[in-house]
């Protein structure tokens, strides 16, 4: 079987295979580097003509330099593929019975051969998909270790041999205990069958993936856009891509794994950032719950539909254009045609007003044609600039500012009521006015809530640009205004929809993808669902999925891919007079829930406890035990981060609000009072749910620590 490896001068023995693939990664090291040399000596002094072309080029070359970086850490190739005869002419890299290295990035050899093929290659798939039912021509698949940049060993799989035993299985444990050190790693060298189903899966179908914590959602939604950017290049690089986070800290937990798979321009945002910008307020407000779960229902869009087009007047005068010695009059009911036709069409507010001015010079040139004249386009340009034309249409079809407008809503009880006759009740109208209405734009309290309302006036009156791919996570907890908001940012490209319904901390989480896929105006995409965890050990998934029955019953438990025993353990603290007998706590929490001060020295001889052990430790409490627990660890000096900032192999532990661990993990969590968790939200169910993403943060061990009876199905 030819390999490029062969080709090499000091060749270790047959007897030494470890040897071999080391001095394969050695060449490749080599090649890369000359790959990026000659990047690197590109003379662009005489290929660019003015400034702003070398600038561009200029960028070019230095993203391509980034993009050809070796990283220090992590060899060139995870993988090997030995196949059995030619894949097939179609596959762009491969011939009969050749040996490929897979990795993160490709590189060839001095004569263009190539030495590791990047793992989006169609070649490359069978890496994630061969199996033993059906080996995809693969003889072999050999996985390797590595410590540091350094192959420590592999693992063969013979996939055509009926008698070979697998071995396969231990390298992706070790890969998926990694002590957890810094911002989320990429997934490439292990991706799953399932997961690669989705990672692969075309550019034009919006995908949606229901999944239980840890089973990968936030992994294969990034290795998709990585996957997309590659099979797609030139055009999503016009159109543009974007991750939706919930948050700030998530979306700093997340910001490496692109960059480290060559991907640079991939841009990250929250909704809440998104529509503040397009907006253009500065969001200062709150709203309360029901007044938030009212403003992002769906209804809204009907009510700002209305309120857009609430100015518009028939014109009851006729238009009469004076040019030179000549008056042409369109009639009063000709110009009402004019304005109901564009009432009609299904355009944007702000075409439709851009269309008036030239519906009604053409009806002036009809007349002067009738009358023998021969007007061309400049005179009809002329005549939709007329100052009687501007006028009627100033009058007929005036001008919108969405936030004035949506300004205009929430303050003024009539207009609301006209717009929202029929579609809110009288009671729903009260609860959207304001208390004490604003009276600018500028000074107004805009809440999260209000800028997606100014969001969607905005595209009624002008299309937002159509980004090509946008993944959305954490999508449970969008609000059907905000589906419609990231809907319209991929109108014309498709989208990745992540979440999990039992996760849904938001009055108006989604209770179903199909309903969530509609206000996305992806009706139909496909929901696919991950069952396999990859974060939370088995003892404590099946705890935490104790509590599925109470907060999405259809739900099924996920499995874990680990069984690691002594994972899960709780902890009752006492409190001096108090009785440990469930009972009396009930009634005592139902009066006054206080928290023993011996809680807080529990948790933090917890905390010190974890910290012997390797890897991030998440401290997870609810919102309002923050201060304190920071008090306590500060007093027993131990130095802790806040989610966000990135863990080092100094700092590892981090104090986490509840409100904040959506979608984060640590090796070891320290969970503080579950009762204090479930009481911090508005109502029980939410509680719960809230309770269920804090218990699924763990890689390895999860502490619960309580003074307060736990959770009925949880004690
Ligand atoms: N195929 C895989 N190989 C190795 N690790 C994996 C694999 N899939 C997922 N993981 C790891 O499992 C952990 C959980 O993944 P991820 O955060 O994507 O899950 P999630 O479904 O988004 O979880 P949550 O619902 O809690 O947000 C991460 O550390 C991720 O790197």
């Amino acid at each position: 079987m030819p390999s490029h490896a062969s080709s090499a001068t000091t060749q270790p023995p047959a007897s030494d295979p470890l040897g071999r693939e080391r001095a394969h990664l050695a060449q490749s090291r080599a090649a890369l580097r000359a790959m990026r040399a000659d990047v690197e000596s590109l003379d662009i002094s005489d290929v660019t003509g003015n400034w702003v072309n070398a600038a561009i080029l200029e960028r070019e070359i230095n993203d391509r330099i980034k993009a050809l970086a070796d990283l220090a850490d992590t060899p060139l190739f995870f993988g090997r593929l030995d196949f059995l005869h030619a894949p097939g002419a179609a596959l762009a890299e491969g011939s009969a019975g050749e040996r490929f290295y897979i990795g993160r990035r490709h590189v060839h050899d001095a004569d263009g051969d190539p030495m590791v093929i990047d793992w989006r290659a169609p070649v490359s798939q069978a890496f994630y998909r061969a199996s033993k039912k059906d080996p995809q021509d693969v003889a072999l698949r050999r996985r390797f270790g590595y410590t540091g940049g350094e192959l420590t060993a592999y693992e063969d799989e013979h996939l055509t041999d009926p008698t070979a035993e697998d071995q396969a299985g231990a390298l992706l444990a070790a890969e998926i205990e990694r002590p957890r050190v810094g911002p989320m790693r990429d997934i490439v060298a292990t991706i799953q069958p399932e997961q690669d189903e989705i990672v692969r899966a075309d550019v034009h179908g919006t995908v949606c993936v229901q999944g239980a914590p840890g089973t990968g959602k936030t992994a294969v939604g990034l290795h998709r856009v990585a996957y997309l950017l590659y099979a797609h290049r030139e055009r999503l690089a016009r159109t543009g891509t974007l991750v939706i986070g919930p948050n700030r800290s998530f979306l700093h937990y997340i910001e490496q794994v692109l960059p480290a798979l060559g991907e640079l321009d991939v841009a990250q945002a929250t909704v809440q950032d998104l529509v503040a910008k397009s907006a253009q307020v500065e969001v200062r407000g709150e709203d309360e719950a029901a007044v938030a779960a009212l403003k992002g229902d769906a209804r809204m869009a009907e009510v700002l539909r209305r309120a857009v087009r609430s100015g518009i007047t028939m014109p009851t005068e006729a238009c009469v254009v004076v040019r030179g010695s000549r008056r042409w009059r369109v009639p009063a009911y000709e110009l009402e045609e004019l304005v109901r036709e564009l009432m009609e069409r299904e355009i944007r507010y702000g075409a439709a007003m851009a269309a008036l001015p030239q519906r009604i010079a053409h009806a002036v040139l009809v007349r002067m044609e009738q009358a023998g004249e021969a007007p061309d386009d400049r005179v009809q340009d002329a005549v939709a600039r007329n100052p009687a034309v501007k006028a009627v249409v100033k009058a007929a079809w005036p001008p919108v500012d969405p936030a004035k407008l949506v300004l205009r809503l929430l303050s003024d009880a009539e207009f609301l009521s006209r717009c929202a006759e029929g579609v809110l009740t009288e009671q729903e109208q009260a609860l959207l006015l304001w208390a004490k209405p604003a009276r600018s734009v500028k000074s107004a309290k805009w809440s999260p809530a209000d800028a997606v309302l100014i969001d969607e006036a905005r595209d009624l009156v002008e299309r937002t640009p159509s980004l090509g791919h946008v993944v959305l996570d954490e999508a449970q907890d969008l609000s059907p205004m905000q589906y419609r908001a990231v809907g319209r940012r991929c109108t014309t490209g498709s989208a990745t929809v992540l979440g999990d319904i039992a996760q849904g901390t938001t009055p108006w989480s989604t209770a179903s993808w199909d309903e969530a896929l509609t206000h996305l105006g992806k009706p139909g995409a496909r929901v696919e669902e991950l069952t396999m965890g990859f974060r939370v050990p088995g003892e404590v998934i099946d705890y935490a999925s104790r509590l599925l029955p109470a907060i999405a019953p259809e739900l099924s438990p996920a499995r874990s891919i680990r069984e690691s025993v002594g994972a899960l353990s709780i902890r009752q603290v006492p409190s001096p007079g108090q009785a440990v007998d469930s009972e009396a706590l009930d009634a005592a929490s139902a009066l006054a829930p206080a928290t023993p001060p011996q809680l807080g020295s529990a948790v933090v001889d917890a905390c010190r406890e974890s910290l012997k052990r390797e890897g991030s430790i998440g401290l997870i409490a609810a919102d309002p035990r923050i201060p304190e627990l920071g008090a306590a660890l500060q007093a027993a000096g131990l130095p802790y981060l806040t989610p966000g900032t990135e863990t080092t192999a100094e700092a590892r532990l981090t104090l986490v609000p509840a409100s904040l661990a959506k979608g984060l993990e640590y090796d070891y969590v320290v969970l503080d009072e579950p009762a204090a968790i479930v009481d911090a939200e508005p109502d029980r169910r939410t509680g719960l749910r809230r309770l269920y993403v804090c218990l699924t943060r763990a890689v390895s061990g999860l502490t619960i620590l309580h003074a307060r009876p736990l959770p009925e199905a949880l004690a």
